[in-house]
Order: structure tokens, then sequence, then C-alpha cells
């Protein structure tokens, strides 16, 4: 049994919905599909799951959403008619967004059930849709497939129970199909995962039902060794290992969102990421094993909008729990960080911008000056993290000397370097304003 996620890109329109019902019903194994909002269609185009975002802030600040609600519903009614279903969706549309308004939830909650209305319609659309042309199809509600989730808002976290419930997907003799991005507290309240979210509800429906393959279909051909948006046509990866996607994905390959290869890698599923549009090509396939080919390095990524917080104090060293009292200051205003380079006298925490709104870091200074009375302390915007990764760096001699060569003919400073944490990547801190010149630096350096 497959399990096959189609991402907003293939959802985005009646055409695209059309090779989607080819690829699932090229396969009899293709039994539980999972989809997620429908997504741009061209550059401009707006992701229906940003409008629904909009319609829910616009609630929030006592605002009209009229306008796009009326663009979500003509959306989905642009898909209905030209695959001649009735508009039985969008009546179900409108009631969904005027019963979660009405409803006691909090602001948070009102957003997430909001939000995942794009989801929800794209699934009960294709299944409609798979009927009409003479396959049993089912839509299939997560809280009915029993997808229960942490009541975190915008971020929730899976709960182990759900697999048992999954599993039962398996005696069903008919193709269903889940909506992504979504699952219910134990509470029964609707909870989002964090954005690109359905990414994970196909690998969590893949790991419960024990499938053989877990398919996700987008709109490139392949994972490429750096993100195509950066250098034009980079090499195509066939194959990666479960801790080098991992790797990727969170430094900003966001084809594949990095909470999703855990649920797959854990029940031992292998991923495949293919071209809705080119679905007979090989795509790449993610493992726990591979063999090592010639060059160690497999994908540069980077990502923006990080910022250091820097501390530094004589003797910090000798200093018992500096660094625990520093992250606890940090825990306990709620922040969560992503890497602590540090030195004898001085600590760096690397941290994502959203997480440290402006009045946020005026008190966290505050407190950092008043508890642990350093000599310095401030805080660096505007960093991006760039990402090297490959099983078989950290037995190659001359990487790093290799990638700050890069760096060099860039002309962009390194402001931070982390080599060795990971044992399959090395990292690097730069200003934002140089991280593509350097990617591409690095890309000439590692594959042309
Ligand atoms: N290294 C990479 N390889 C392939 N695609 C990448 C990479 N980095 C970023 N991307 C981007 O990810 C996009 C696909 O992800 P996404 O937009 O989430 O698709 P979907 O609509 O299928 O969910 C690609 O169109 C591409 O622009
Ligand atoms: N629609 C949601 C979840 C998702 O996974 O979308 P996509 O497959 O388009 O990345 C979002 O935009 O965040």
């Amino acid at each position: 049994m497959k399990v096959a996620k189609f991402g907003g890109s293939s959802v985005a329109s009646a055409e695209q919905l059309r090779k989607v019902a080819n690829i699932i019903m090229e396969d009899p194994e293709r039994r539980a599909i999972v989809v997620s909002a429908p997504g741009k269609r061209n550059k401009e185009d707006i992701k229906v799951t940003d409008l629904l975002i909009e319609i829910g802030e616009a609630y929030c600040s006592g605002e009209s959403y009229d306008e796009p609600l009326a663009q979500v519903l003509a959306r989905f009614r642009d898909i209905t008619s030209e695959l001649g279903l009735t508009d039985q969706v969008l009546a179900e549309i409108k009631q969904d967004v005027e019963k979660t308004i009405a409803s006691d939830y909090s602001d948070a909650f009102k957003i997430d059930a909001i939000k995942a209305i794009g989801e929800d319609s794209s699934a009960k659309v294709l299944s409609e849709y798979l009927k009409t042309l003479g396959v049993e199809a089912t839509y299939l509600n997560p809280k009915d497939a029993g997808i229960i989730v942490s009541d975190q808002p915008g971020n929730a976290q899976l709960l182990e129970e759900s697999f048992e419930h999954l599993l039962k997907i398996r005696d069903r003799n008919e193709i269903v199909v889940i909506p992504g991005f979504f699952g219910y507290s134990k509470e029964g309240k609707l909870v989002t995962f964090s954005r690109g979210g359905s990414d994970i509800t196909g690998s969590i429906v893949a790991a419960g039902v024990q499938a053989d393959l877990y398919e996700n279909f987008t709109d490139v051909d392949s994972v490429y060794c750096v993100n195509p948006n950066i250098v034009e046509n980079p090499k195509e990866i066939t194959s990666l290992t479960y801790k080098e996607m991992r790797e990727l994905s969170y430094a900003g390959f966001s084809v594949f969102h990095d909470e999703a290869l855990i649920p797959a890698f854990k029940a031992s599923i292998p991923v495949c990421i293919k071209n809705t549009n080119n679905p007979n090509g090989l795509g790449t396939i993610i493992v726990s094993q591979k063999e090592t080919g010639e060059n160690p390095v497999v994908g540069i990524a980077s990502d923006t909008g990080f910022l250091s917080l820097y501390v530094s104090k004589y003797l910090m060293n000798r200093e018992l729990g500096f660094g625990r009292k520093l992250l606890h200051i940090l825990e306990d205003e709620g922040i969560s960080f992503e890497h602590t380079p540090s030195g004898i006298d001085d600590m760096s925490v690397i941290i994502r911008e959203s997480q440290l709104p402006k009045d946020k870091e005026a008190r966290v200074i505050e407190r950092i000056k008043n508890e642990l009375d350093p000599d310095t302390v401030y805080t660096e915007r505007g960093l991006a993290l760039i990402m090297i990764v490959g099983e078989g760096m950290n037995s190659t001699v001359g990487i790093a000397e290799k990638a700050t060569s890069a760096f060099s003919k860039a002309n962009v400073n390194l402001e931070m370097m982390n080599q060795g944490s990971s044992e399959v990547s090395m990292m690097f801190g730069i200003k934002a304003a140089g991280v593509d010149a350097a990617v591409k630096a690095l890309y000439h350096v590692f594959f042309e």
C-alpha cells in the first residue's frame, strides 16, 4: 500500500486535479491520499491558505472578511464547475466559516479552524471527482481517521495513539482522501500543524498504515542540490538519507517540511518526492542508508530571518550554570532557539527573528543584564544560515577549506561557523544580503 500526498500546486486548479486523479488511478497501491489546499497557479497568485488566514485575522480585528471569503469561494467554484461537480462544497465553506466564528473557541483556535478549510474542501472535491470517474473513494476527516494532536494552535504535535487508529485504514476497500495540515486535540478542537504541514499528515498516515512507500507529489522533478530559485537548473538529487533530508529541509529546502521526515523515518518507510506534472520521472528517494557517491556534499540549503543574541562575560567558562540560566530566561519568555555557538567568555544564541519581536527583545535583554550581570549583551538581526549537508562529509578532508574559499570569492563575510556539532552538516552564519551570492559560489565549488 502506498500513501500519496499532493501539495498545493498539485490541487491548484481543475487541470491539476485531473492529473492527480490519473496518478491515483494508474496504481492500485495508491490507497490513502492526502491533499493540501489549492496553492498558487502562477507566481502572482495567492494560496487559499493565505486567503483563509486573511479571513480569520480580519474577523479577529473586527474588520470585514467578505473579500477574502469571496476569493476562496471563487477558487473552489472554478474547480468544481470545470470538473462538472456540484457546488455543495461552496455552501459548506460558508457554513464552516460562520460556525467557527460563532463558536466559543479562542481566536487562535478559530483561526486554525478557518485555516484548515482549504485542505478540508480539497479532500471533499477530490473524492467527489474520483467518484464521478467510477473510482470508489471516500473523504475521510482527520477526526474520523484518528489523527490526535497536542492543542498548540498553528503548531500541533502528533500524539502517538494516532498510529493505532490510522492502521484501520488498511482494512478499507476504497481509496480514502484525507485533508492534510490538521488534526484534533483530545478535547475535539481542530488544530493545524505549522505551515506546509500537509507533508506531516502524509508522513503520519504513511507510518500509521505501515505503507510500503510515501509518495510526495509536488511541482518539481526532484529535490535539487540547491534551491532552484537561487541557482538556475541545479543538479538533481536521486537519493538522500533521512538525516540529510531532515537537515536540508530544516535549513531551507521548502520542498519538504522538516518535521515530516520523523514519522516515516521511525517506521522505516521510504519517501519519494515526485512531480505531478511528470509522474513518470524517477524523483528523489529518501531512505535510511544509501551508497555514498563521489561527492560527499549532497546539498546546500539556506534560510534567512535569524538573529544572534550575543552575551559576553569575563570568566564565563568558570561560572557554573551561566549557559543554563541564559537559556532558562529564553524558556521562561517562551522563545525557542536554534543553535548556541560559544567561546571561552562568550556565548551566542541563534534565534528565528519571528520568535523575538522587538518588545520581547527589550525585556529579554533587561533580564539578562539583571540576572546574569554580563559585560556585553546585544542582538544582531538580519542573519542568514547556510548549511552544507552530506553523510560522507565528516570523513572527507578539505570541505571547510573549499567552503570558506567560496565565501571569500563571493566577498561574503562569515559571522559564524559551526562544524562538527552535526555528523552530516556544516553551518555558516552570514548577513542575509549576501546569501544568494554565497550559495551560488558554494554551488560552483561543490557541484560544477
Ligand atoms: N532544493 C530544492 N529542490 C526542489 N525544490 C525546492 C528546493 N528548495 C526549494 N524548493 C521549492 O519548493 C517548491 C515545492 O514546494 P511547495 O511549494 O511546498 O510545493 P507543494 O505545492 O507541492 O506543497 C518548488 O517549486 C521549489 O521552488
Ligand atoms: N496549505 C498549507 C499546508 C501545506 O502543506 O501546503 P503546501 O502543500 O501548499 O505546502 C500551507 O499553505 O501551509
